[in-house]
């Protein structure tokens, strides 16, 4: 009887324990799915769609009525904000200005420590961001810089010629496909270069422009294998060290490992020529840093080590030579798709720019529907469906909900930009509701967060934006692009999503106007 007792008090205890850790979050939480032993909910997310984790968050938040989620990342607290108000909420908030430090960041780092900008926090990452900030703009980022123009033009020339003309080298040889071009590849060249003149001052010519088609392959490898959870193992490191393969792991360090030589090499290259009295470029001003013998006292908390300057280099180059030809993707997809809005764009550009001059960045602001477009395009496919993880530096709160310390926040950017109390008719391609009647752009009605905002905003949003509006605006002023097959152009069910959203490579017809 004694021995029964203490079986059914030992099972008692099991079960309460058990419904304790499924079921119990800290108090005022937002609701969300139980807790599954080791995994946490993960595993449910993975079960309700594996291949898009932000439709399994779309899911989720439809079954418990809620646009503020949790969840558990093993035994992670995380929430996530998953409409316009709660992600921008998020955004602003000083206190969940932190990065959660992942494994999947610390394999970007030869010493496994994670650097750079991207994921690291606290004073080291703001004296870091505003130094190289401070720095790249004086070379150009994100501001006018005749130089710079003159270059991206000459990248954009390049480009036409290209398309015009064909293959000429034998790494351009898989961009064509019977006179059809491959897309987002194409671009690969154009965005990298606008980068690179910035970062050194030089610009990789087109034939050895392999090594550009090669860092961008590896770049997406790793956007696709990744998740924007950080995968299993980011909360489960011993599943890395467990199953290496399986897990992903091996293959993301590889890939890593691979961007990390390619940044190496370029900077190395410019460190055997360095002379410390001629500056350069943004390079040679930190290695004056790096020798300098004593410590910066406006930037006290920044880091200048070699470790450092690469990764740094590696997260504004990384974007700009991988997100950046994407999102064009996305946008010639779009106005494909959408004939009537390409053939409106092609008109005002016909208008404004006329066809004897590629069109500038003077034109921007003259360009309303075009400028609108890319807006709407930025909107419409969200390029970072569960945007940069943050992580709650001090307890704070989200809406009516209570965020304790280090619990991670996710900013789910694709709720916000679906979200029908903001966007009327969300799912529809719309450049002109950024118009006001008259038929300009109207920033106020742009609530839009693709890049992110406050203190952690993309630090490279001017130079992705003025890139996009260039780039695209000389290919529609001088082509008339289309698809064979309309009905064989990608569809959504046919994106991956890894920690980006990606459009698999298709191939574009480009018939010179
Ligand atoms: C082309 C489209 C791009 C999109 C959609 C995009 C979007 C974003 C987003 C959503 C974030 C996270 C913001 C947050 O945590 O709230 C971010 C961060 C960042 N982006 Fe971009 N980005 C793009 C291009 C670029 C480019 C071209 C560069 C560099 C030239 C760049 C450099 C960065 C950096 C360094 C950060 C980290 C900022 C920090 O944590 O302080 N991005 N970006």
């Amino acid at each position: 009887m004694a021995s029964f007792v203490l079986l059914a008090v030992c099972c008692a205890l099991f079960i309460y324990k058990a419904y304790k850790y499924m079921f119990f979050k800290p108090p005022n939480c937002p609701p969300g799915p139980p807790r599954i032993p080791v995994f946490g909910s993960y595993l449910i997310m993975l079960l309700i769609n594996y291949k898009h984790l932000q439709r399994s968050i779309d899911w989720l938040c439809q079954y418990y009525k809620t646009n503020i989620l949790s969840l558990y990342m093993g035994d992670f607290l995380t929430v996530v904000a998953n409409d316009s108000d709660s992600v921008r909420e998020v955004m602003i908030n000083t206190k969940l200005d932190g990065r959660p430090d992942l494994p999947l960041s610390q394999l970007r780092n030869a010493s496994s420590v994670t650097k750079g900008i991207f994921f690291t926090m606290g004073l080291y990452w703001r004296d870091q961001r505003r130094y190289t900030l401070r720095h790249l703009r004086d070379f150009g980022l994100g501001r006018r810089f005749n130089e710079l123009e003159l270059d991206i033009e000459a990248e954009t020339r390049q480009l036409i010629e290209i398309i015009k003309s064909g293959p000429k080298y034998a790494h351009e040889k898989e961009l064509f496909d019977n006179k059809m071009v491959l897309c987002p590849n194409i671009f690969y060249p154009i965005t990298a270069n606008s980068f690179l003149k910035i970062l050194c001052n030089e610009r990789i010519p087109r034939e050895s422009q392999s090594e550009i088609f090669r860092a961008a392959k590896t770049g997406y490898g790793f956007l696709k294998h990744a998740d924007s959870f950080g995968r299993l193992f980011s909360f489960l490191p011993w599943v890395a060290k467990v199953f290496p393969n399986l897990s992903s792991y091996t293959k993301l360090r590889k890939l890593s490992m691979s961007q990390y030589d390619f940044m190496k090499k370029l900077i190395d290259e410019q460190y055997e020529t360095y002379d410390e009295n001629h500056e350069r470029h943004f390079l040679d001003v930190y290695f004056k840093e790096m020798k300098a013998s004593q410590r910066n006292k406006h930037y006290k908390h920044a880091d200048f080590s070699y470790e450092q300057l690469i990764i740094t280099c590696l997260d504004f180059y990384q974007p700009a030579s991988v997100l950046s030809p994407m999102t064009i993707a996305f946008y010639l997809r779009l106005l494909i798709l959408n004939p009537h809005v390409k053939k409106r764009i092609q008109n005002e550009i016909d208008d404004v720019v006329g066809r004897s001059r590629l069109p500038n960045l003077d034109d921007r602001n003259k360009l309303h529907y075009t400028e609108a477009s890319i807006r709407e395009a930025f909107r419409y496919e969200t390029l970072i469906p569960n945007g940069i993880p943050r992580l709650a530096l001090e307890p704070t709160q989200l809406s009516q909900y209570d965020i304790p310390k280090n619990c991670v926040v996710m900013t789910g950017l694709r709720g916000a930009h679906l979200d029908s109390k903001r966007w009327p008719d969300a799912n529809k391609f719309q450049p002109e509701r950024f118009l006001d009647n008259e038929g300009k752009l109207n920033l106020k009605k742009d609530h839009s967060v693709p890049f992110g905002a406050g203190k952690r905003l993309c630090a490279g949003e001017t130079h992705a934006r003025n890139v996009m509006f260039l780039t695209v605006s000389a290919i529609l002023q001088n082509f008339d692009i289309s698809v064979p097959d309309e009905s064989k152009l990608h569809r959504e069910s046919d994106f991956l999503t890894g920690l980006i959203s990606i459009v698999p490579n298709f191939f574009v017809k480009f018939d010179t106007r």
